[in-house]
């Protein structure tokens, strides 16, 4: 694989494109951004963001970066997993928590899966980053989807949206996936 000198983030959702941009910085590879709403299969959040990345290899005709993140209840087996942002549509992020009113484990994971596709129709790389967390009533600023209603376990008591934007940068699933992400730029894309 030739080196790679920039790669196109593609992202319908412009709060996950301002942590990626503040996440990665300067990572030695030019990103740029274009938001295209993707189609999106059913399917495992790996499976759901290789298509992605094939897709948008194609949409774009060249190196792309997409990512899927996922949500899941432990008590609901990963549920509602790749599928939560039409739960948060239509039960509103307000009323999520119910999901698990007759459940006494609250925990939860959030789950980041960057997918790299160099090319239309080229190999399809993958990234995951897991921060492991709980599922808490709506606390603190409600901008960023699911935010408010997930604790991270080193959140120091604090909810996704009650903390600074440094702070949820700092432990997140996208950062955990970015780490990565970074280690493979750093090495040219290869
Ligand atoms: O850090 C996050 N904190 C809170 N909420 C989040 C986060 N990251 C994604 N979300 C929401 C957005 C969407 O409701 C669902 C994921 O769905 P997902 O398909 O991956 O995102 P999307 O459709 O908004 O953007 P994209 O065009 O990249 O697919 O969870
Ligand atoms: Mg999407």
């Amino acid at each position: 694989m030739s080196s790679l000198d920039s790669l196109i983030f593609v992202t319908g959702n412009k709060n996950k494109l301002a942590e990626v941009q503040a996440i990665l910085g300067s990572a030695g590879v030019e990103i740029k951004s274009q938001a295209i709403d993707l189609v999106e299969i059913q399917g495992t959040t790996q499976e759901i963001s290789a298509d992605k990345a094939r897709r948008a290899a194609l949409a774009v005709n060249g190196p792309v970066l997409v990512e899927d993140t996922c949500l899941c209840f432990n008590a609901l087996n990963g549920l509602p997993g790749p599928y939560i942002k039409h739960f948060l549509t239509s039960l509103t992020t307000t009323h999520l928590p119910t999901l698990l009113a007759g459940f006494p484990d609250k925990s939860a994971y959030a789950l980041c899966t960057f997918a790299f596709c160099s090319s239309p129709g080229g190999e399809v790389l993958l990234f995951e980053g897991r921060t492991e967390g709980r599922v808490v009533e709506a606390r603190g600023s409600g901008d960023f989807g699911w935010d408010s209603v997930f604790e991270p376990v080193e959140g120091g008591g604090e909810t996704y949206a009650e903390m600074s934007k440094e702070k949820k940068n700092g432990i997140s699933h996208r950062y955990r996936a970015l780490e990565k992400v970074k280690e493979f730029l750093a090495r040219g894309g290869c």
